[in-house]
């Protein structure tokens, strides 16, 4: 599902050139969940921004699904990203002024115009928000403000999900949630990175990859 090869990017930045992500191959089949740690600044955020169509490379291949989406036109790759991608932060980027049940809608509002309600109220209840629907972000406890994040990313029924420290600011209960869902996510087919900082638990069987200083290892010898 998300395949990259070769892929390095490097910043210009105010000391000169920062290799963020250094020679990266490596691939999230479907059905799997892929789990990336590493240190601060080791090239975690750069690595989900490239995979995310968000970031071009500056060598190297991306590929979604079987498609290239720096090959494409910005306008297409807008269109791959909103049918196939959905992204989980740590910081939720809930739209602060709608309602949760406006944020869970937001991403395609336009393409799934007539059922839209229908399956963010669906997506609520699975993330157990149905009464928190017509309250905005900031009456939501932190934990609910992540539910409702990642019940936004399952709207557009995406195919692979890029999830940034989703479980950063979280309580264990609220972070169990959120892992449980990406597994089960991942096996209802789905395609999951997440990338963490830290040893989050319940990461299932997913496959644990290290980054250290921009390069990719595997932890346990295994495929990349
Ligand atoms: N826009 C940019 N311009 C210059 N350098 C950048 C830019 N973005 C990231 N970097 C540098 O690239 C390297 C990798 O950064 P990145 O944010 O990907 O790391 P990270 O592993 O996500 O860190 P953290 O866990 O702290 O978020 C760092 O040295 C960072 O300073």
């Amino acid at each position: 599902m998300l395949k990259f090869e070769n892929v390095t990017k490097v910043f210009n930045g105010p000391q000169g050139e920062v290799v963020a992500l250094n020679d990266v191959s490596f691939a999230v089949e479907s059905g799997e969940m892929v789990v990336v740690r590493g240190p601060s600044g080791c090239g975690k955020s750069t690595l989900l921004l490239t995979a995310g169509t968000l970031l071009r490379p500056t060598q190297g291949a991306v590929s979604i699904g079987g498609t290239d989406p720096y090959a494409s036109t910005p306008s297409l790759r807008s269109a791959l990203r909103a049918s196939t991608i959905g992204f989980v932060f740590q910081q939720f980027h809930l739209v602060p002024y709608l309602s949760v049940l406006e944020n869970v809608m937001l991403p395609s509002v336009v393409q799934f115009a007539d059922d839209a309600a229908l399956r963010a109220q669906d997506l609520l209840a699975r993330f157990g928000l149905e009464h928190r629907a017509h309250h905005v972000p900031a009456q939501l406890s932190v934990g609910e403000r992540q539910r409702t994040a990642m019940a936004r990313a399952l709207f557009s029924r995406p195919k692979l999900l890029l999830a940034d420290e989703p479980t950063g600011n979280l309580d264990s209960e609220n972070g169990g949630i959120v892992l449980k869902a990406l597994n089960a996510f991942a096996a209802e087919g789905g395609s999951v990175l997440l990338v963490t900082h830290d040893s989050a638990k319940g990461i299932g069987s997913a496959r644990t990859l290290q980054m250290i200083n921009g390069g990719l290892v595997s932890q346990n010898g295994g495929q990349l």
